[in-house]
């Protein structure tokens, strides 16, 4: 651990009564390329009158730590909403998902410590920034949960994407191993800000969607100019201990997709995406999304067995040497009992865990699995999960695309 003098400053800001006691602080990520516009929704969140006492921690990468906590900060004597001014925590010595971890987790401890409870952190990762590994700082950690964990749970990933350059970074950006930074941000979310849609047509914006679905059929896209959200779809989601929300799985054939946007006359809105593909290659990767028979004990097992397999060797359950590399996989399962479990994962670690209250449903759901990654198709994916869970593949009914 580093020592007081390694851990990036805190600044301070007038702060507003603390109204929280006990119960952890929700934390939310909010990742997206380089000048999509994740300070501005930050801005957005601040300013707002919600009430919650906020704290913001923004990684930086380089120099830019100054300007951002000015064009961030909201408690000027000018500004009108200066009574809602929050803590914000700089993180400016490098990039939290690959070389501050240490000093990043030490500040923020730092920072409940010193400031008690918050209602709500809000974390800006830097605009190169993978998802995961900072999503994994924060949750399923064994070592965090004594410490820091103790205070802290993680409710979303949130990925701004820009609506002018996100489509030519998403095609461009293919680093050495296929899968580059942007497409890592948005297989990596629990849901997506598409912003800037002042400045595009609506042609534009069905494409840049549908290249967005492709990688993540699991999440919700938004609508956004200036990152302007309805604040309920990207706070207090439970992202992480809630069920999935899952497009419905398409069974039989799969056929080239087109949306009847019709509908859409007003391009700032909020818009969740239910197009055809659920198995979308795009730049390395794909997405798999199944539909998942009522499980009995033995089959359940299995279904665990074939996710730590695919997860931790990187390799379908009876198949060869590892080719996969799944990013994220989220999941709603249920019982012969009745019973649903939820799954959540960011690339080896997940979490297959019980819903509550849900037992007494009177018709069981099948349940669903998204994975995300690269190679999915190549093992036949699909298939194997069949003859791992289910009697035939039938009974699983899923496919891919
Ligand atoms: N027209 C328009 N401009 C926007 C919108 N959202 C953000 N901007 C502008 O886009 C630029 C980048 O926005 P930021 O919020 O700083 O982007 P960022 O993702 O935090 O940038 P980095 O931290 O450098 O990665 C700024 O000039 C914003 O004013 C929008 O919806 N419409």
């Amino acid at each position: 651990m580093e020592d007081d003098e390694d851990i990036p400053a805190l600044i301070e800001h007038t702060p507003a009564s603390p109204r929280r006691t006990s119960a952890r602080v929700p934390l939310t990520i909010i990742c997206g390329f380089l000048g999509a516009g994740k300070s501005t929704l930050l801005k957005r969140i601040l300013t707002e009158r919600h009430g919650y006492r906020i704290a913001v921690i923004m990684n930086e990468f380089g120099d830019t730590a100054d300007i951002e906590s000015k064009t961030v900060n909201v408690s000027s004597p000018d500004d009108p909403t200066a009574e809602q001014s929050e803590e914000i925590l700089e993180l400016a010595n490098g990039c939290l998902c690959c070389s501050i971890k240490d000093s990043g987790v030490a500040a923020i401890e730092k920072l409940m410590q010193r400031k008690g409870a918050f209602d709500h952190i809000l974390l800006e990762t830097t605009g190169l920034a993978d998802p995961g590994p900072i999503a994994s700082m924060f949750w399923q950690n064994e070592e965090f949960a004594t410490g820091l964990g103790r205070d802290i749970s993680l409710d979303g990933v949130i990925c701004v994407v820009d609506a002018v350059f996100g489509k030519q970074q998403m095609e461009e950006d293919h680093s050495e191993d296929g899968i580059g930074e942007s497409l890592r941000q948005i297989a990596g979310s629990d849901v997506i800000i598409l912003n800037k849609v002042d400045l595009v047509d609506a042609e534009k914006l069905e494409d840049t969607e549908d290249l967005i679905h492709g990688i993540n059929p699991a999440a919700p896209i938004h609508r956004t100019t200036r990152g302007n959200v309805d604040l309920s779809l990207i706070m207090g989601i439970s992202a992480f201990t809630s069920p999935p929300q899952l497009q419905p799985a398409h069974l039989g054939h799969h056929h080239a997709h087109a949306h009847d946007h019709d509908h859409c006359t007003d391009a700032d809105h909020t818009h969740t995406h239910t197009p055809d593909p659920t198995h979308y290659e795009l730049r390395g990767i794909s997405s798999l999304q199944v539909t998942c028979p009522i499980l009995d004990q033995t089959r359940f097992d299995r279904l665990d067995e074939w996710i730590r397999t695919v997860l931790w060797e990187n390799r379908i359950p009876e198949s060869g040497s590892g080719t996969l590399q799944v990013l994220r996989c989220k999941g709603l399962v249920t019982r012969d009992s009745g019973e649903q479990y939820v799954l959540q994962g960011v690339r080896s670690i997940y979490d297959l865990a019980k819903l509550e209250g849900r037992e007494d449903i009177s018709v069981p759901q099948l349940g669903k699995i998204v994975l995300i990654g690269k190679g999915l198709d190549e093992n036949k994916s699909l298939e194997q999960f069949c003859l791992w869970t289910c009697a035939s593949p039938d009974i699983a009914g899923g496919t891919a695309k």
